[in-house]
């Protein structure tokens, strides 16, 4: 612990943003909205950007323009800067995170072969994660971060990684938002000839179990009351 705290006092703090990246309101939240529009970046970019929905973020531009009349809508926006700043703490929530698919996997005595992290956020965890479990890395770029996505585009494994075919597969990502990316990493993984044991995150805002059969382990899961 003495070792942790001498690493971790290494980890500066943001100026002037109480060490969140500096999102600390929703002030705060329609100005980098805002700053995202104005650096080219689309609706559906800049709400995943924000880790909000397009809804949200359609609300957020509106109420700079200081038009809205409309009440917000209801989401939860995702900071993980505190954390992804720093590779000590990406470490550490690594290992949680591995612990508890360690605990998924046990059950059914399945093994990990590879470690799947969804472009870009899902990387460095799934990279860590990767050489704890004594695993391969392999690098899923997912439909939504081409260029144009046309109808029966499909994501891709990077080359320059571990391959997924015949092999268990654990994905990592940040923040599952609507699930739709977790979906399409499972069925393509699927398509592939992969098996798909386990789903890794941050934060599920969806507060799923299961997505397509398979298990959702998050460090913290959203549910909403109303
Ligand atoms: O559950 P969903 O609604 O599909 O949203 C979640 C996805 O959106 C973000 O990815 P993005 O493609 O924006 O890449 P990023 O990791 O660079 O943020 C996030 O990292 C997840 O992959």
């Amino acid at each position: 612990m003495k070792k942790c705290r001498e690493k971790c006092r290494k980890i500066q703090p943001d100026k002037n943003s109480g060490g969140n990246g500096g999102m600390k309101n929703i002030e705060d939240l329609i100005q980098k909205a805002v700053e995202l529009q104005s650096n080219g970046l689309v609706t559906g970019q800049i709400a995943d950007e924000l880790n909000v929905s397009r809804e949200t973020v359609t609300w957020l531009l509106t109420r700079s323009k200081k038009e809205v009349t409309a009440p917000a809508p209801k989401d939860i926006s995702v900071n993980w800067s505190s954390i992804g700043k720093s590779a000590t703490r990406l470490h550490y929530i690594s290992l949680a995170l591995c612990d508890m698919v360690l605990e998924t996997l046990e059950k059914t005595n399945t093994e990990v072969d590879v470690v799947v992290g969804v472009a870009a956020s899902g990387i460095p965890l799934a990279s860590m994660m990767a050489n704890e479990l004594g695993a391969d890395f392999a690098l899923y770029h997912s439909r939504k971060g081409q260029d144009v996505v046309q109808p029966g585009h499909k994501g891709t494994i990077s080359r320059n990684f571990g391959s997924v075919a015949g092999k268990n597969c654990v994905i990592v990502d940040d923040v599952i938002t609507t699930g739709s990316t977790t979906m399409e990493v499972i069925e393509q993984l699927r398509e592939m000839g992969a098996k798909p044991r386990a789903v890794a995150v941050l934060v599920d805002k969806k507060g799923a179990d299961m997505i397509a059969n398979v298990p959702i382990q998050s460090l913290v899961r959203i549910v909403r009351l109303d």
